[in-house]
């Protein structure tokens, strides 16, 4: 599956947030989207998965997203909302199901490979226990993971997911980072909006550095991950070091003052 995103403007009101984005991606690749908060990830990335309007284009191999059928659409891109909740008394494992409601004919029950479906995303993302649980009595991580479950569930191509560790404890923050290099590893495209820099440093492939709507920098974390950049996007010094799995960014100062 290839993504490829030309020069993509997005308003929300009268804010121009993003600005002339452009870039492409294929399958198996885990893309950290980086970037203060303000900057505009959010609206690229529900841009990206047509819920807003934008000009410029996104196409998934060819095919512009704004033109597919929307349970074509639905079918080729997950999306899991930034703080996503849930406002309805809903047993977990019919939460979890509606993942599958994209691959399901009207009035059909789920087959064999949608309940395989779904029992493998509740198992990835350790929720099986709750699986009787009315998803409004969980705590916020749990429902966190519950909501990252649906989102497995669909088994897309391209799986976007919303500061998807954000809520979770050091554990679950490692576990579901897992789940989603292993998504990828399996040939998919996970695109995943982060704010700790040492889970993206030691997770992701690429990392997208986003500033002011635009793309600041674009490359392997150790190339995105500088001090200048650090610098001048978050306003921050960082202790960075180890290798691989082990690399950490540190946030240690800031670099402006108050006044
Ligand atoms: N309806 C609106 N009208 C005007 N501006 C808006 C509206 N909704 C959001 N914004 C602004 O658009 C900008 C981009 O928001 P967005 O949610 O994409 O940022 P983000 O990079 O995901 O931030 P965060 O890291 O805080 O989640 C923000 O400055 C926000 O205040």
């Amino acid at each position: 599956m290839r993504l490829t995103i030309e020069n993509l403007h997005a308003s929300l009101g009268q804010t121009h947030v993003v600005r002339g984005v452009s870039l492409e991606a294929s399958g198996a690749q885990f893309i950290g989207l980086i970037g203060p908060n303000g900057v505009g990830k959010t609206t690229l990335v529900r841009a990206a998965a047509a819920l807003i309007p934008f000009t410029g284009s996104v196409e998934l191999d060819g095919a512009s997203v704004s033109s597919m059928e929307p349970r074509a659409r639905a079918r080729a891109i997950a999306y899991l909302a930034q703080g996503a909740g849930s406002h309805w008394p809903l047993e977990v494992s019919r939460l979890v199901a509606l993942g599958r409601l994209p691959h399901l004919a009207p009035f059909r029950a789920p087959a064999p490979e949608d309940e395989a479906a779904i029992a493998r995303a509740m198992s990835l993302a350790d929720v099986e226990c709750f699986r009787g649980r009315d998803v409004l009595t969980l705590s916020g991580g749990e429902r966190a993971r519950v909501l990252l479950a649906r989102a497995l569930a669909v088994e897309a191509p391209l799986l976007l997911v919303d500061e998807p560790v954000a809520s979770l404890d050091p554990y679950h923050q490692i576990r579901i980072m897992e789940v989603l290099r292993a998504y990828a590893d399996e040939g998919r495209m996970v695109v995943a909006v982060l704010h700790d820099l040492s889970l993206a440093a030691r997770y992701c492939d690429r990392l997208i550095l986003l500033d002011g709507g635009t793309v600041k920098a674009d490359g392997r974390p150790d190339e995105v991950l500088t001090p200048a950049n650090l610098e001048e996007t978050y306003r921050i010094r960082a202790l960075t070091g180890g290798e691989g799995r082990e690399s950490y960014v540190l946030p240690i100062a800031r670099t402006d003052s108050l006044d």
